[in-house]
């Protein structure tokens, strides 16, 4: 039996061209590839995707194919969803996507820009894979639960990532660029909000825990340029300038890779690219003052410069003097992890508080934590 398809977009995301798009070119290319979907449908308020599907999956039965136009805001909605419901976990669910959103972090880690194709066709790529009936990838999810307390183990909240679960600057970043969305539809707004956000640090201790497939977490070694097992547990204290994990992702926009090895080094299994930026490493830190905050901000700004250059903050390290450089063997400015999951333990300050999982945000209790674990569904797969 053929799969149900269902083409859905979301007519508002990114410059509000997804209509016109699939009018144009989603629709004549499913049909001149003699594939008639069973629906069509726009979303019509923010939640609406995730009905959608979960309505669709109740009406048609076995296989079903998503072709989704929007953003990972929309993606991440329907996954939600999915997870919230009792679905034969034996019925596949694929994914194609075409990136019509403001960062479409998933689609251009799967079909990373060229310069030489044309911006149409580039689109259409995920499209072509399922008309092609390429062999689809299994999604990973991030699953983060918030707990009311460190200890006491109350679950107070749960949610599921696609592409980035983060806090610190980034969670600031995407709260605050969110309030820029109309002032700045695209993804100029992510720098503005980030530019507002350098110079903040975040109180917070972190277990990370280890790989099921390996029993370890595993770390970035410069000298190596790889991923090398790391001995003994992993607890990380603050202050943090950056702490940011992904799935199924290199990058979260087209151009800024902040988790080169996930493409360099892809991972068996379910796992998570955690990377972190800790003032403390920086040599000449000595303690924390609104002055050394400022003065960081600098070399905060410049390791997110620098996962725009093909993910090279990773090769940065600190000289002597407290400069970055390239050429230096002292310790990186980045520390980066693959591990199977998770705990950021805010202490104090509100901001640390903050949750992003693929844009959305999620606020900690006063004194509880967040946990987050990497899972493979299996029955959810994306065409790339
Ligand atoms: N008809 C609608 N009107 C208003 N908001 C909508 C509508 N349909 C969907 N939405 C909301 O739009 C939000 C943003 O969508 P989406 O993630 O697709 O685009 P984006 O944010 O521009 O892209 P990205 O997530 O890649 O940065 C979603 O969180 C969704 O809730």
């Amino acid at each position: 039996m053929s799969a149900a398809v269902l083409v859905l977009y979301n007519p508002v995301s990114g410059d509000s061209t997804a209509k016109e798009f699939f009018q144009n070119h989603v629709l004549p290319r499913l049909d001149s590839s003699g594939i008639e979907p069973s629906a069509i449908v726009a979303t019509e308020h923010a939640g609406h995707a995730g009905t959608v599907v979960t309505d669709f999956l109740q009406k048609h039965r076995g296989e079903v194919v998503v072709v989704l136009g929007s953003g990972d805001g929309t993606l991440h909605e329907v996954v939600n969803a999915l997870s919230g419901h009792a679905f034969d976990t034996a019925r596949t669910i694929t994914f194609a996507l075409v990136p019509c959103g403001t960062a479409n972090a998933l689609f251009s880690s799967l079909f990373p820009p060229t310069s030489e194709s044309p911006a149409v066709a580039h689109k259409l790529l995920s499209l072509d894979a399922f008309v092609a009936r390429s062999k689809p990838k299994p999604l990973t999810l991030a699953r983060t639960t918030l707990y009311e307390g460190p200890t006491q183990q109350i679950p107070c909240h749960s949610t599921v990532s696609v592409v980035v679960t983060s806090a610190a600057l980034h969670a600031s970043i995407l709260e605050d660029s969110e309030l820029l969305r109309k002032e700045i539809p695209g993804i100029e707004r992510f720098k503005v909000a980030a530019q507002q956000n350098i110079a903040r640090w975040y109180q917070s201790r972190v277990k990370l825990f280890p790989l099921s497939s390996t029993g370890v977490v595993q770390v970035y070694d410069a000298n190596m340029k790889a991923l090398v097992p790391h001995k003994g547990p992993l607890d990380l204290s603050g202050p943090f300038a950056y702490f940011l994990s992904t799935i199924n992702v290199d990058r979260l926009e087209p151009a800024f890779r902040i988790t080169p090895q996930f493409s360099t080094e892809p991972p068996q299994g379910a796992s998570l690219d955690v990377v972190v930026v800790r003032p403390q490493r920086d040599p000449v830190f000595r303690s924390d003052t609104p002055q050394t905050r400022e003065a960081f901000a600098a070399k905060a700004y410049a390791v997110l410069m620098a996962a725009y250059q093909d993910g090279n903050h990773v090769r940065l390290r600190y000289k002597e003097s407290g400069d970055i450089s390239e050429d230096s063997d002292g310790p990186t400015v980045v520390e980066y992890f693959r591990c199977g999951g998770w705990e950021w333990i805010p202490e104090v300050d509100e901001k640390a508080r903050l949750v992003c999982s693929d844009g959305s945000i999620l606020k900690i209790a006063q004194g509880g934590k967040a946990f987050c674990e990497a899972t493979e569904p299996q029955n959810l797969l994306v065409y790339g």
